[in-house]
C-alpha cells in the first residue's frame, strides 16, 4: 500500500458486547485495536466511531433489557460510556497508542464555525498520532438533537475529516438481498455503484438483528448514500475478522476497477453484476463485503452543502416556484428572493435549517394544494416563518415596508441554500 488513507471505522455495538450477555468481547475488540495500529503503521489515519456505551452500561448496572423511558436510557450510557472508553484505551495502551473521546450531538454542528471547529479537533489529533474514538452523547442527546443512530453519525464524521474510506463493521458478513438471519436463501450484495438508482430486489426492513443493534441494514444504506455523496466509498463487512480492512483497501487499490457509469441496471444486469465482482473476490481471496461506490468530484457536495444538506436538523418548509428553482440551480447562482417563495410550511426560527420545496402557483399567487410538491434541498433562512408569510411573493425592496425592518433582501443567501448532487 502505498498512498496513505484517512479511513473511519465504525463498530456496531454486536460486534463489542455480547447480545445475550452484555459481556465485553474483548477477543474483537483486541483485533480491532491490532488491526488499527498496523493501519497507522502504514501511515493512514484512523477514527474510530464506536457504538456500545449504552450495551456496556446496561451490563454495569445488571439491567437486562435497554428501559423505554429516555432519562434511564441516557442514565445507563452515562455509566456505560466511561467504561467503554477505559476498555478501549487500556487495550491501545498495550500497543502504546494514545485515544481520544468525541461525544457528540447535532447541537454541536449547529453552526458552520461549530462545525469546522470539530473537523479542527479532529485533524488536531490525528496529527498528534492520537486515535479519536467517536459516539454520540447519548446522555445529552434528545430527538431533536440526536444523530439517532452511530451508522448515520459515522457518515458525518467520515464528511467532516474528507475521508477516503468509511467501514461500517457489523455482525453480518456483507448487505444481503434479504436479512440472513431469517432468510437462508438470502444472495450476498457485493458491489453498488449508484445507491441513488435503488437496489432491485433487495429487502433490509427487518431491523436490527440483536437486540443491542441500532437501524440494521437500513441505516447502514443511509450511512453508505450520505458519504458517498461526500466522495467516500463506503464498505460493510463483519467485525469478527477486523484484518480484513486492510485486505479490502488493498483490494480496492490494486485490483479493483470501479465502473460506477455503468449504474445498477436492471434486476438481471445488477446480478450479473454481483456474479462478476463475487468471482473476483474469490480470484483474489478476499473475504465477503459489500462496497458502495462513491459520487466522483463532478457530483460530491462541497463541505458547506453537506453540512446543509446532512449535518443540520430540518424544521417546516418553503416552498418555490419552479422557474425560481431552475434559477438557484444555474450556474451564476443567485440566493433566494421573497418573490420566489409561494408558502411557508410549520414554524422555524431565522437561520434555522428548511426544507425547500417546489409547488405549482395559481393566478392570485397562492399554493396550488392541488398539485403535490417535491422536496428539492435545504436553505437556512434569513427569516422566521411567520417574518415570510408576510413576505412571501413580494420584491426585496419590500420586505422593510411590511416588517419594518430588514435583515436582508434575500430570504436565505447562496452559501444557505444546498441541493443534493444533480446527475
Ligand atoms: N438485507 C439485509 N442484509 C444484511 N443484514 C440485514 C438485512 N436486513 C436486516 N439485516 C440485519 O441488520 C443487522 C445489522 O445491523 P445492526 O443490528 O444495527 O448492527 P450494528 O450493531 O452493527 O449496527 C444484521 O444482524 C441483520 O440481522
Ligand atoms: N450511541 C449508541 C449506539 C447507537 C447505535 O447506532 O448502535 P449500533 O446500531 O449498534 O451502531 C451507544 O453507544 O450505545
Amino acid at each position: 500500500m502505498t498512498k496513505a488513507y484517512t479511513i473511519v471505522l465504525k463498530l456496531g455495538s454486536s460486534s463489542l458486547v455480547d447480545e445475550s450477555t452484555k459481556e465485553p468481547k474483548l477477543s474483537t475488540m483486541t483485533l480491532i485495536v491490532e488491526t488499527v495500529t498496523n493501519l497507522k503503521r502504514m501511515g493512514h489515519k484512523v477514527i474510530i466511531v464506536s457504538s456500545g456505551g449504552i450495551a456496556v452500561g446496561l451490563d454495569a448496572l445488571n439491567i437486562p433489557h435497554k428501559p423505554k423511558q429516555l432519562s434511564q436510557v441516557q442514565a445507563i450510557a452515562a455509566v456505560g460510556q466511561g467504561r467503554l472508553i477505559a476498555r478501549w484505551n487500556m487495550l491501545f495502551s498495550q500497543y502504546g497508542e494514545e485515544t481520544a473521546q468525541i461525544l457528540l450531538t447535532r447541537n454541536d454542528i449547529l453552526r458552520w464555525n461549530q462545525y469546522n471547529n470539530a473537523r479542527n479537533t479532529i485533524n488536531e489529533l490525528l496529527a498528534m498520532g492520537v486515535i479519536p474514538i467517536v459516539n454520540e452523547n447519548d446522555t445529552l442527546s434528545i430527538s431533536e438533537i440526536e444523530f439517532g443512530d452511530n451508522d448515520t453519525l459515522s457518515a458525518i464524521t467520515a464528511a467532516l475529516v474528507g475521508a477516503d474510506f468509511l467501514f461500517l463493521l457489523t455482525d453480518v458478513d456483507c448487505l444481503y438481498t434479504d436479512n440472513p438471519r431469517t432468510n437462508p436463501h438470502a444472495r450476498p450484495i457485493v458491489l453498488v455503484p449508484e445507491l441513488s438508482e435503488g437496489l432491485p430486489g433487495v429487502n433490509t426492513s427487518s431491523g436490527s438483528g440483536s437486540e443491542v443493534g441500532t437501524g440494521g441494514m437500513r441505516t447502514k444504506l443511509i450511512a453508505a448514500d450520505l458519504a458517498s455523496n461526500a466522495g467516500i466509498e463506503t464498505i460493510v463487512m463483519n467485525s469478527d475478522r477486523p484484518e480484513y480492512v486492510l485486505t479490502i483497501v488493498d483490494y480496492i487499490q490494486h485490483h479493483f476497477r470501479p465502473s460506477r457509469a455503468a449504474g445498477n441496471g436492471s434486476q438481471q444486469r445488477f446480478r450479473e453484476l454481483q456474479d462478476a465482482e463475487l468471482a473476483a473476490l474469490r480470484r483474489h481471496g478476499v473475504p465477503l463485503h459489500t462496497k458502495f461506490l462513491a459520487n466522483d468530484t463532478k457530483h460530491k457536495l462541497k463541505n458547506r452543502e453537506f453540512w446543509i444538506l446532512h449535518g443540520l436538523t430540518t424544521k417546516g418548509a418553503i416552498v418555490i416556484d419552479e422557474n425560481s428553482y431552475d434559477r438557484l440551480l444555474c450556474k451564476d447562482k443567485t440566493s433566494l428572493a421573497p418573490a420566489a417563495v409561494i408558502a411557508v410550511r410549520d414554524n422555524f426560527h431565522e437561520l434555522e435549517c428548511v426544507n425547500l420545496e417546489i409547488g405549482r402557483r395559481l393566478s392570485n399567487g397562492d399554493l396550488d394544494a392541488s398539485h403535490p410538491v417535491q422536496s428539492v434541498g435545504r436553505v437556512r433562512s434569513n427569516y422566521t416563518s411567520l417574518e415570510l408569510a408576510k413576505i412571501k411573493g413580494l420584491p426585496g425592496e419590500k420586505i422593510h415596508d411590511v416588517l419594518g425592518y430588514s435583515v436582508s433582501e434575500f430570504v436565505a443567501h447562496r452559501e444557505n441554500i444546498a441541493f443534493p448532487p444533480q446527475f
